[in-house]
């Protein structure tokens, strides 16, 4: 079957895990405080913070909350509430120009290369939609975010759950086995291909030192750089 579509993964995939770990979580950990104190009121932040308070019990203060979300990010739950209040507050740091997102350096040029061949291209990620959409639109690469045909985050499913493969698979609206789902993470794509979907490893050797080779890759298709795939 001619692959017709990309979906990608971000952390550890388009970008380096260090740039997400050192770079965005710890200034979402820092701003939490004052965010929550500046914009708690807002509807569109306080339905986030009461999720968060209701699964710890129910009515609590702000700033328990706020201690629940930076436990959260330090262990690098991908909570969908903490995802959307941290996009938020990741907008603050990419419009003030704190920082742009890191790109591998093959990332933007295949996306181009695939763009330009007639494929679509999709973005799956633990990340908030706003999130994904402010990291291609503020990468080291400049703004990507006109290559991307759709956003997919967990308010689909879990990425580790065939479940939200068919779900992004009926919404891409082609045949699961002409979409090629590319992550760092074997588990997810375990779950991608549960759904017909084809999957490819990206073993990026900065972020993963040790490759991932025979069983380690699940069966999945191995490369290190985008530039070794070539679905057109
Ligand atoms: C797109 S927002 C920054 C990344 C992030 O918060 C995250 O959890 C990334 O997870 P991924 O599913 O892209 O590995
Ligand atoms: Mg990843």
């Amino acid at each position: 079957m001619p692959i017709r579509a990309i979906l990608t993964d971000i952390e550890g995939t388009t970008s380096s895990i260090s740039f997400v770990k050192d770079v965005l979580f710890p200034y979402a950990r820092r701003a939490l405080p004052g965010f929550v104190a500046a914009r708690g009121r807002e509807p569109a932040v306080r339905k986030w913070l009461d999720a968060v308070a209701l699964e710890n019990g129910g009515v609590c203060q702000d700033s328990t909350v706020v201690e629940v979300l930076q436990g959260w990010i330090d262990q690098d739950r991908k909570h969908t509430a903490l995802k959307a209040l941290q996009g938020m507050i990741w907008a603050d740091g990419y419009r003030s120009a704190d920082f742009t997102s890191h790109m591998y350096p093959d990332a933007a040029p295949a996306l181009r290369r695939w763009k330009d061949a007639g494929l679509r291209l999709y973005v799956y990620s633990s990340g908030s939609v706003p999130a994904q959409r402010l990291l291609f639109g503020h990468s080291d690469a400049g703004d990507l975010t006109e290559l991307f045909s759709g956003w997919f985050d967990t308010e689909v499913g879990g990425k580790r759950e065939r479940d939200s493969y068919a779900r992004i698979v009926e919404s891409i609206g082609l045949p699961a086995d002409e979409i090629l789902f590319l992550s760092d993470v074997v588990e997810e794509l375990d779950a991608a291909r549960d759904a017909g979907v084809g999957t490819v490893l990206v073993d990026r050797r900065e972020d993963y030192p040790q490759p991932r080779e025979g069983d380690a890759t699940h069966g999945h298709t191995r490369v290190e750089s985008f530039a070794q795939i070539d679905p057109v």
